[in-house]
């Protein structure tokens, strides 16, 4: 495989001024027998950074969704997270996560061997080649769609965003859709995304939606291993001809798993778009400096977007082998949650970390268990997000098409709140730009 330039320049760099909490000077499960998940439910992007403050650690036990959880938070804690063999992730994501977000089968699921294999397939397809490709795809559709939008009266960035990136995830992995399907591929894949948090309709949604996609891409699939040489050098014939660990092929549902696992995430990056988006609005001398050509800014902007908004709030692990860190027992079976968010926003690696600050990246690189908004630690052995190259991508075509391609107004009476119970987040409403003009 091509060798992989770091999207955000990782360098192995300490941070400065890191200091563990103690986990071993007070009881940290005092409360295995109530159940948080209202609280969770609530504050979904800082539970767990605001128990561990208030607990003093790093490291807490507590009950969510019925079943014995431990959280941990700070760069320490990812490392262990992402460091050792004892967490494994079978069984350790919530059945409503498969059902909506990830789907039975994938590689979130896997451990291992298992799982180096069937990630080695998604991190073959990161390379500079692909990466061009993908911004091109973009680059085009942007052009496309800012001529569209001078017609429009007022444009909703973040459903017209997803709709370009649905557009353009197909055309990059192969999946050929003709454009009036675009707008119920989009609705769908957004369907998964916002599903595993809710409740009722929502929730609802993203099932039927996943069930649905599963059984037309593995129908997709069945026929590129028919005729693979029409599908030549796609990620879509990449995921149906890939072989596992076993040496067998994927089953055709599990491929469709797959393929989605490509084409969801490329739409989620529309979340980060549009957070960008208002992130040029509430700073504009962020804009004016982007648009005045440096370069170097865009990528600290945009890593500064990953950084700062509230995106994926944690991800899940499960004890495989019984170990202690930082004077806390975490028996065989538990839960583990690690606090992405908190990590991003904490004060013992980021300078006031509630200030939105790109100029940050120019003196530090994003530490591979300290800056996780996609996950830490590394991309070949553990979870770390294999999209995250691609994402920095998207993000940097974007922000450069919104500061160097086209002019627009801000609605001003429009509600950029975000909602903090909502995962995944979003600006109420959307950000709603008019008065486009193509530069
Ligand atoms: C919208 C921006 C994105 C965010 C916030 C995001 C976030 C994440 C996070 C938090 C994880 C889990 C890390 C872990 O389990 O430790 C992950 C894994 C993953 N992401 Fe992304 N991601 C994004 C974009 C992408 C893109 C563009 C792709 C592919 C085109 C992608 C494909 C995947 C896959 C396949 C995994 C599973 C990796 C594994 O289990 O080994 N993601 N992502």
């Amino acid at each position: 495989m091509t060798t992989l330039e770091s999207p955000s320049r990782q360098g192995e760099r300490e941070p400065a001024a890191r200091c563990p909490r103690s986990g071993a000077e007070r009881s940290t499960s005092p409360v295995l027998g109530v159940d948080d998940t209202p609280a969770f439910r609530l504050n979904p992007y800082t539970f767990i950074s605001e128990r561990a403050r208030d607990l003093g650690t790093d490291v807490f036990d507590t009950r969510l969704l019925l079943r014995a959880t431990t959280c941990m938070t700070g760069p320490e804690a990812a490392r262990v997270f992402y460091g050792e063999r004892r967490l494994v992730r079978h069984g350790a994501a919530p059945r409503r996560l498969l059902l909506t977000l990830f789907g039975r089968g994938g590689v979130q699921s896997l451990d291992g061997e298992a799982h180096a294999v069937r990630k080695a397939m998604f991190m073959s397809l990161m390379t500079p080649q692909e990466r061009e490709r993908m911004r091109e795809l973009a680059g085009e559709a942007w052009r496309e769609r800012i001529g569209r939008w001078s017609r429009m009266p007022r444009v909703n960035l973040f459903e017209e965003v997803s709709e370009l990136l649905c557009e353009v995830a197909c055309a990059w992995t192969g999946v050929r859709l003709d454009r009036r399907s675009i707008p119920h591929a989009t609705a769908r894949l957004r369907a998964m995304i916002e599903a595993p948090a809710a409740v009722g309709p929502r929730y609802l949604r993203g099932r039927t939606a996943r069930v649905q996609a599963e059984k037309g891409i593995a129908e997709l699939v069945r026929r590129v291993r028919e005729r693979p040489e029409r599908f030549a050098g796609t990620p879509l014939q990449a995921v149906a001809l890939h072989r596992d660990a076993d040496g067998a092929p994927l089953d055709p549902r599990v491929a469709a798993v797959e393929v989605l696992n490509l084409l969801r995430p490329i739409v989620a990056v529309g979340r980060f778009v549009t957070f960008a988006a208002l992130a040029l609005h509430a700073n504009p001398h962020c804009h004016e400096r982007i648009a005045a050509g440096d370069d170097a800014y865009l990528e600290h902007f945009v890593q500064e977007v990953r950084r700062f908004y509230p995106f994926f709030p944690m991800v899940a692990a499960k004890v495989a082998e019984p170990f202690e860190w930082n004077g806390h027992r975490f028996p065989k079976g538990r839960r583990v949650l690690l606090d992405l968010h908190g990590i991003d926003h904490d004060s013992r690696v980021w300078e006031e970390p509630e200030e939105f600050r790109p100029e940050r990246f120019g003196t530090r690189d994003g530490g591979a268990f300290d800056l996780v908004p996609q996950g830490g630690g590394d991309h070949h052995r553990g979870h770390r997000c294999p999209g995250e190259w691609l994402t920095v991508d998207l993000m940097k075509v974007a922000v450069t098409a919104l500061t160097r391609w086209m002019s627009y107004g801000v609605l001003p009476e429009q509600d950029l709140s975000i909602p903090r119970w909502r995962a995944p987040a979003l600006p109420t409403s959307g950000f709603v730009i008019d008065r486009v003009i193509p530069a």
